[in-house]
């Protein structure tokens, strides 16, 4: 069986969804690293991973290494991207070299054990994948002059965090949450999967063990276990509408006696005042508002989903901290991007759409990698190069992130007006202001507020209802300054910054879901063009997760839509255009034979 192949400069591996014996065993590592020429070896990972490690030793430029791994949810990213960091921490180990798995200890060991930390914190048991990160990260491993691996730096993307406050049918909440329970004997939550259940029984002791090695000491896990018990008893607070609308929403008995105050360490009074009460300020002076039900219900999501992001955020600066090398001792660096694949489900929001864009940004990143790869090729044949039209997805770039007029502008400009959303007045305005763009449409006999875009991999449709108040994640900020005052140390720190941004402040200044996201992935895509790429796709051979069942019609499929020829015409548009201005005959098959090998390699 092969589980994986090379499409050019790209490795494609197979998702077997079972442990195959040897396969990245230390043995097969020394094989792979010791070697005078791995290329000649099976296509594997660790070919593509001491490439990289060679390229910095000969220090051509770019020096630094981008390794990206890509691929649909359950594809087999996290487990790839968990073989390159265990790869390099066992070759590029500053301890003894290649003994026994032991020596893989101090910072290896480190930078290896904040995965345990981030997967129980941000993964989820989700209908697609039993593991599935919900959130994005590039790790930097920091190499000495000598190669070896003296620290590494994570940096994160995206979170899922309205999984805190509810989940798809079928779905869970992060991990962590179960791990915890099953802890303090509550298991009952797990009666249903009993499979899953021993999956977080073990989980457990892996993350309290990875917490000890990172320095994260008794006192801030005391803290940390309190805080997520809190946002599990916040989620039992329930309100119903009070007669007089004049009054806050009553709280039945149950929500009055909560638990989730006295385990955040606030005053239960005003927690509770807070999540019923607004506070307007007209000038000097201050107006209480009572919430509606479904105000109270909103903010009260909103407290967990911010408490869980900050606790995130929190823990990702304290692995930094903890295996991140002084800058004076590493000189060159090998990232590693493990990011969500493209996203189209039945309903998709504001999630979806910053996803599948930074989907796109890495396609266009591919693609012009992949040319300017062809085009090197070419030139040292001596052949002539022209320009081949491929699946260019610029437009649609454009369309969603250009300026003046595009799909974020709108939405932030909607976002940062101070009143109401409405779904409706965004949908005209997309409407009125793109509809030149060929890259997105509106299905005209449809009744609910969307726009369809057409993506390189497929056409997404986006639901607009909810879609601006989650990009402007508002945060309320009477409970910010409630918080601010924990007495749990941990929260009072984790709030301390975070500004009360009062609801009425208009303009560009308002930072929105989608400007941040923007942000960040402008700085991620100016690492990865100062760095040399990597690329693997991961394939999921089949829907249901199954060990080593390969359905044929699923790897075609994937295959096509990874190595970007979507449609079959474009795909010819491509190999013709390269045979007549090539004048090269047996180029003609270009992709066309990139794409059957792969399928000859997996069969
Ligand atoms: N090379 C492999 N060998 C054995 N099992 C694998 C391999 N790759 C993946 N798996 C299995 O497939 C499951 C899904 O893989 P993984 O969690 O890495 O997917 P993913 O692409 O990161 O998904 P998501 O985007 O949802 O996070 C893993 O839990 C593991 O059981």
């Amino acid at each position: 069986m092969v589980f994986y192949t090379h499409a050019g400069c790209t490795l494609v591996a197979l998702n077997p969804f079972q442990p195959i014996p040897d396969l990245y065993s230390l043995d097969v590592m020394k094989e792979y690293h010791c070697a005078p020429q791995p290329q000649e070896f099976k296509p594997h990972i660790f070919i593509m991973a001491e490439e990289a490690y060679r390229n910095v030793r000969g220090q051509l430029e770019p020096v630094n290494q981008s390794l990206v791994v890509s691929g649909e949810s359950g594809a087999g990213k996290t487990w790839t991207s968990r073989c390159l960091m265990n790869y390099y921490a066992t070759v590029a180990a500053s301890s003894s070299v290649l003994k026994s798995q032991d020596t893989v200890e101090r910072i290896e060991r480190r930078v290896l054990d904040s995965n345990p930390i981030m997967e129980a914190f941000g993964n989820a048991c989700t209908l697609r994948n039993n593991n599935s990160s919900r959130f994005g990260k590039y790790i930097q491993l920091q190499l000495d002059r000598c190669q070896l691996l003296v620290g590494a730096s994570v940096q994160t993307y995206l979170l899922e965090k309205t999984r805190v406050a509810c989940q798809p049918a079928s779905e869970r909440n992060f991990h962590i949450f179960y791990q915890v329970l099953h802890q303090t004997q509550k298991s009952h939550v797990f009666r249903v999967r009993c499979i899953v259940w021993f999956v977080f029984k073990d989980s457990f002791v892996e993350t309290m063990d990875a917490m000890v090695h990172l320095g994260i000491d008794k006192e801030k896990q005391q803290q940390i276990f309190r805080i997520l018990a809190g946002i599990l008893h916040l989620g039992n607070v329930r309100f119903s509408p009070s007669t007089d609308e004049t009054q806050p929403c009553n709280l039945d008995e149950k929500s009055k006696g909560n638990a989730s105050a006295e385990l955040l360490h606030v005053s239960a009074e005003e927690l509770l005042t807070c999540l019923r009460v607004r506070t307007l300020k007209a000038g000097k002076q201050s107006v209480l508002k009572p919430c509606s039900q479904a105000e109270c219900s909103v903010r009260r999501d909103c407290l967990a989903k911010v408490i869980y992001a900050l606790i995130f955020d929190w823990l990702v600066t304290f692995i930094n901290n903890s295996i991140c090398a002084d800058r004076s001792t590493w000189c060159n660096f090998i990232g590693v991007l493990d990011v969500y694949g493209f996203e189209c489900f039945r309903i998709n929001n504001l999630e979806q759409l910053c996803i599948n864009y930074a989907n796109e940004k890495l396609q266009q990143h591919f693609v012009a990698h992949y040319l300017r790869a062809q085009q090197e090729e070419y030139v040292s044949e001596g052949l002539e190069w022209s320009f081949v039209k491929y699946q260019d997805n610029q437009s649609c770039l454009d369309l969603l992130e250009g300026s003046p007029i595009s799909v974020f502008s709108l939405l932030n400009e909607e976002s940062r007006l101070n009143r109401a959303s409405d779904a409706r007045t965004l949908k005209l305005r997309l409407e009125k202001e793109l509809c030149g763009n060929a890259n997105i449409s509106w299905d005209r006999f449809s009744t609910v507020p969307h726009f369809t875009v057409a993506h390189y991999a497929g056409r997404v449709s986006y639901q607009i209802e909810g879609m601006v108040e989650k990009n402007k994640d508002p945060v309320p900020p009477e409970l910010i300054s409630l918080f601010q005052e924990s007495e749990n140390l941990l929260l009072h720190q984790i709030f301390a910054d975070k500004e009360a941004q009062n609801p009425t402040t208009k303009g560009l200044g308002k930072v929105t879901v989608v400007s941040k996201f923007k942000n960040s992935l402008e700085s991620l895509m100016k690492i990865l063009h100062a760095t040399t790429p990597h690329y693997t796709r991961c394939i999921k051979p089949n829907p249901d997760c199954k060990p080593m069942t390969f359905k044929k019609e699923e790897v075609q499929a994937l295959t096509r839509a990874l190595l970007c020829v979507a449609p079959e015409e474009e795909c010819v548009t491509f190999v013709l255009c390269a045979a007549v201005r090539s004048s090269c005959s047996w180029r003609l098959v270009g992709l066309w034979k990139l794409f059957t090998s792969v399928l000859l390699a997996f069969q």
